[in-house]
């Protein structure tokens, strides 16, 4: 996979490239990179990106001119790679849309600031508009991290053993079982017995069970959206009664 960052900023995202998994992934040569500063691509003399917005009003809007011809530059040689406008407006992200962007084998984030896009690079240049959430931030620089860092995550053979993706929370459509490991009697904290019994059906029995019970207190949405097996709906079942009977 190459990914390509058009932002004005290039330094708010180049540590988060350069350190613990999105690092070793480049090492193991699974995906790799560029920092695009779009302002290098303007053909206003005194080097704008932005202007006034018609109409009047706060703020400033970036300028179709420089981000088209960045996109441009860098997706001239390539097959059709989905570009991404950051935008709180956008798609709400998440694990399926990670999924999916995983897929593909270009991806182009436009980062913006300011008061926002000039509409004709939403309307004529992108492919998708994501939001990480219903907040504004400053720029979409950190936004495009969260979404780069966890399609990188998914990548084959990015994770190693240590890290197994598919159990993660939302991969299941659940939130994931509690974890315990050494001591097993943690100054008279003491880990479920059951996972120390080498029982592994048992095991993950609980766990799935601890899955459903997590998800069930903390996001019942999932619970609702999610086509739970008849084991599954037992297990839930037994939970929910232990609610009722508090
Ligand atoms: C100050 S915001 C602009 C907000 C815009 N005026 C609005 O109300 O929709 C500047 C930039 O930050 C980024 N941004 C802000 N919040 C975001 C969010 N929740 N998700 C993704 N990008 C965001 C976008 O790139 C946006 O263009």
């Amino acid at each position: 996979m190459h990914i390509d960052v058009l932002t004005l900023f290039p330094e708010m995202v180049s540590g988060v490239f350069n350190a613990s998994i999105l690092q070793k992934a480049q090492e193991k040569n699974k995906f790799s990179y560029n920092l695009i500063n779009f302002r290098d691509y303007t053909e206003n003399k005194h080097s704008k990106v932005d202007d006034y917005p018609y109409g009047g009003g706060a703020g400033m809007v970036l300028a179709p001119q420089p981000i088209f011809d960045a996109v441009s530059a860098v997706t001239k040689d390539k097959s059709k790679p989905r570009i991404i406008l950051m935008c709180p407006q956008g798609e709400p992200y998440n694990q399926k849309k990670a999924e999916e962007l995983a897929k593909e084998e270009h991806l182009v984030f436009i980062c913006g600031h300011y008061e926002g896009y000039d509409e004709r690079i939403r309307d004529h240049l992108v492919t998708d508009e994501i939001s990480i959430g219903d907040y504004v931030l400053t720029g979409g620089e950190l936004g495009a991290m969260v979404v780069i860092d966890s399609v990188v995550r998914l990548l084959p053979d990015v994770l190693g053993n240590k890290e197994s993706a598919p159990e993660d929370s939302f991969s299941t459509g659940l939130l994931e079982h509690p974890h315990y490991t050494r001591p097993a009697d943690f100054r008279g904290m003491k880990v479920p017995d059951i996972l120390l019994s080498g029982d592994h059906g048992k095991i993950a029995q609980w766990r799935r069970k601890e899955s459903l019970r997590r998800t069930y207190e903390r996001r019942r949405d999932l619970i609702e959206r999610e086509n739970l097996s008849e084991k599954d709906l037992i297990l839930l079942d037994e939970i929910q009664n232990k609610y009722d009977r508090r």
